[in-house]
Parts: C-alpha cells; structure tokens; sequence
C-alpha cells in the first residue's frame, strides 16, 4: 500500500525517499506569478467532448484514503492539439473547516478554498492511464480553483453521496451527470505548464492546464468536503479525518508558465 501522507514522519519532505521523482525536476504544484507569464496566441479554448453523461452511466465516487475521487469513463476526452486525452477520474485537495484554503496551485501567492483536478491520459498514444502515467507526454490534468461563495448544484450531484464514502477504501455508485457544469464557464482563459503528479509517485508527466476562473461553492457544501471524509479505515479505531490534502507548491526553476489571455 502507498505508504505516504501530507503531514508527519510520511509527509512531503519525505516523500522523495521512497518516490525518488518526488525530489526531482518538473514538479507541480507551482505558485504562478502572473507577471512572469507568458502569452502563447496558440493556446486554443479547450475543447471537451462527450463531457455529458447521462444519469443511466454510473459512476464510481470513492474514497481512496488521500482524496475523494470520481471515475470518468475514457470515452469523454478533451482535445489540446495535437492530442486526444481521455478522461480518468476527477478528484479534490482541501484545507481543514479551521482553514478553508487547501488549494494546490497558487496565483500570486493566493491560495484558495480548493482545488479539482480531472486526470486525463494520451489515448493517442496510451491504452490505459496507468500505461501513461509515468510518460513525459502521459497525462493531462485539468485544474479548477475552488472558492467559497455561491451554491454549486453540480457539487451536489456527487457531494449528496460523499457519506457513503466517509472512510478509506469505500466506495459508492453516482448516476452521471455534466461533469462541464462543474468547470468555470471561460474554457478559453487559463494557464499551462509542463509538471509533475502532485502526489507520489510524482511523475513529471503532466500537462497541466488551470483554468484562471475559480468555480464558488457554498460554505455548506465545503463544510461537507472538508469534514465528511477519512484517510483511515472504518474499522480503525483512531479514525483520521481527510484534511490538508494538498502538496505545497514547488520551484518553478526557470519553468515558463504560459498563458492563454492578455487580460
Ligand atoms: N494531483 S494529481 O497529480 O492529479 C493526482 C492526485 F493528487 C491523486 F491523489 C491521485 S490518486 O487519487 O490516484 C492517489 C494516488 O495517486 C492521482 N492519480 C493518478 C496518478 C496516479 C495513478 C493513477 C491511476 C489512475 C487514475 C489516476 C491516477 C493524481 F493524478
Ligand atoms: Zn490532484
């Protein structure tokens, strides 16, 4: 078993003894500057296809001891020229109800409520993500910025389940849904740079794409993500509740981040 947590003698100061890619180049997360950007007039809206799943596709919501996670089927896929990648799962990193910022990726030194991440692989080149993960041209994550605001209705086609899943290993069925209405509305406006998994085994094998619009959801709605879920087992008797999930951000070393807008 993955032997590796956010905090305490496994935390991620530790990770690179075990996961040597942990420690290496290309990591992700980063904090993007925006003054250090640069506009690339190639960057084209991200095209997403077969992104509305009807309610008869069942989906599987798990928790898999370091996020809450949704298997996507591998027919959806998004097209970044000059690739097809297609869709894996999607999943969470978050603070703590004490501290509701558990972001990822940093704007400016921002760090937000949270952040979604849907996995995709290189179905041009890859049967599977698992045969993709660990390839420099393997994977493409988008990530979506999370605040907290106004109620999400699209959260809750899969929050409204998140009990069924409060401890590690759990899993439940969802009926699908339009997992685009979980993404912001500009699909033209983000930033890209070449990293890493944020999690062991770290593979600097992503292109990462994160949406410059947050999506809000409501205080309630991140009080259930932030509280609802456990890293431990059912069984165990000192249950560990699921918090701080996030890997604090890496060097950008001389990285260019680029950027699909001018304002
Ligand atoms: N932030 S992140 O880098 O996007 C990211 C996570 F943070 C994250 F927790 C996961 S995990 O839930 O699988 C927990 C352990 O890897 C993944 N899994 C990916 C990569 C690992 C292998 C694999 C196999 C099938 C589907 C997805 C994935 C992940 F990519
Ligand atoms: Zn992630």
């Amino acid at each position: 078993a993955d032997k590796w947590t956010y905090n305490g003698p496994e935390g991620e100061h530790h990770w690179s003894r075990h996961y040597p890619f942990c420690g290496g180049a290309f990591q992700s997360p980063i904090d993007i500057q925006t003054d250090l950007l640069r506009f690339d007039p190639t960057l084209r809206p991200i095209e997403l296809h077969d992104y509305n799943l009807s309610a008869n596709e069942h989906l599987t919501l798990g928790n898999n001891g370091h996020s809450v996670q949704l298997s996507l089927p591998s027919r959806m896929f998004l097209s970044s020229p000059p690739h097809r990648y297609s869709a894996a799962q999607l999943h969470f990193h978050w603070g703590s109800t004490s501290t509701p910022t558990g972001s990822e990726h940093l704007v400016n030194g921002k760090r937000f409520a949270a952040e979604m991440h849907i996995v995709h692989f290189n179905s041009d080149k890859y049967a599977n993500v698992s045969m993709a993960v660990d390839k420099s041209d393997g994977l493409a994550v988008l990530g979506v910025l999370v605040e907290v605001g106004e109620f999400n209705p699209a959260f809750d086609q899969f929050l409204k389940f998140i009990n069924g899943i409060k401890y590690r290993n759990q899993r439940v069925k969802v009926p699908g849904f339009n997992i685009r209405s979980l993404l912001p509305a500009r699909l033209d406006e983000y930033y890209r740079y070449d990293g890493s998994l944020t999690t062991p085994p770290c593979y600097p094998s992503v292109l990462w794409t994160l949406f410059r619009s947050p999506i809000q959801i409501s205080p309630k709605q991140f009080l259930s993500l932030a509280s609802a879920v456990y890293s431990s087992r059912a069984q165990e008797s000192n249950s560990v509740p699921m918090n701080g999930n996030y890997r604090r951000p890496q060097l950008a070393d001389h990285r260019v981040v680029l950027v699909s807008f001018q304002e």
